[in-house]
């Protein structure tokens, strides 16, 4: 089954998002993308409310480049109103962290899950905006980054941890793992990956419950971009669940410093500045059509 969505700018792309495994990976090249340029329309065909729920598995790779190793995935929870280069960029990141620390693991795919419209956080675009941007963005960007809509249908907000739960229901139960050349499958590590500011709000009083975080944590396990104004190592230190799963977090260094934020792109939009550069020109294109964050 395949995901029609129109572009505004004059071209429709039809998005392979529900396909069954076709074998790609992470190291394709650009020409390998699953993307199609059809012909020329302004519509929109919104994937949340127009298709049938299926899991995204279009990019997941067929075979490990070391099957000792542990294939992980990395689920990315936020936002996204809009997605920026950094949301990307922290994937870059955590694939540059797991070559350099890669005894353990093999990062084999990575998922944006935007949040649900119960969410309620200011500035929150309409699930069906977010979910669409965020495959404009990585459509046209990334090889091995897909977008799970999941949480942004279901009918309520959704905790992280039954998040985390849905990805290892679809990725270990229905799918059964990583297949190997024996013919047998490997179980896939699931890791939420956070900036720093998220991993703050850990600490902050009802905002996680603790059994939640023994879960993401302890169960799963946390990648961590650091983030200009937090300071993560002080955090994970003086955390005590963190602290307590300190073996399962990974603190990934920002090497060149980036703080573009969703919430400074509204602004600008919303006082007719450019955002050039700082998205992805597809998502651009679709904020304007959209008429989107104008107010
Ligand atoms: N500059 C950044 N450095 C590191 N992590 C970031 C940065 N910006 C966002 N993130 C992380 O990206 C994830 C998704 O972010 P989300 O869209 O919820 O927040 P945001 O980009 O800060 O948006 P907003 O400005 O609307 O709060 C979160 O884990 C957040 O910590
Ligand atoms: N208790 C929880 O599971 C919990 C609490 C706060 C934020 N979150 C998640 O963190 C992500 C980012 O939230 P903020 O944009 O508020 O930082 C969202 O996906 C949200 O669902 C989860």
């Amino acid at each position: 089954m395949t995901a029609v969505q129109e572009f505004p700018e004059g071209h429709s792309t039809q998005i392979l998002s529900h396909t069954a495994p076709s074998g790609l990976s992470r190291n394709n090249s650009p020409e390998s993308f699953v993307i199609t340029t059809l012909t020329a329309t302004t519509t929109v065909t919104n994937l949340p409310s127009s298709q049938p729920y299926q899991f995204p598995v279009h990019r997941l790779p067929t075979h490990m480049q070391d099957e000792s190793k542990t294939p992980l995935v990395l689920v990315a929870c936020g936002s996204f109103s809009p997605v920026t280069y950094l949301h990307l960029r922290m994937f870059e990141m955590a694939q540059d962290y797991y070559d350099e620390h890669g005894e353990e693991y093999e990062l084999v795919a990575g998922y944006l899950s935007p949040v649900n419209d119960c969410y309620q956080k200011q500035g929150l675009a309409a699930a069906h905006h977010r979910v669409t941007m965020c495959q404009l963005a990585t459509e046209t960007t990334s090889t091995w980054i897909m977008v799970d809509p999941w949480e942004s249908i279901q009918p309520a907000y959704q905790r992280t941890a039954p998040v985390l739960d849905h990805f290892n229901e679809q990725l270990n139960g229905l799918i059964g793992g990583m297949p190997l050349s024996t013919g047998e499958r490997k179980p896939f590590k699931i890791m939420l990956l956070a900036g720093g500011d998220l991993i703050q709000s850990f600490g902050e009083p009802n905002v996680w419950a603790s059994k939640d975080l023994h879960r993401i944590l302890g169960g799963y396990g946390c990648t961590i971009i650091e983030r200009t104004g937090t300071d993560v190592y002080d955090f994970l230190l003086s955390h005590d669940i963190l602290f307590e799963h300190r073996r399962n977090v990974h603190v990934v260094k920002q090497l060149i410093y980036n703080d573009i934020s969703s919430t400074k792109v509204r602004l600008f939009i919303r006082r007719k500045m450019s955002i050039k550069y700082l998205l992805p020109d597809p998502v651009i294109r679709y904020i304007t059509d959209q008429n989107l964050y104008l107010s």
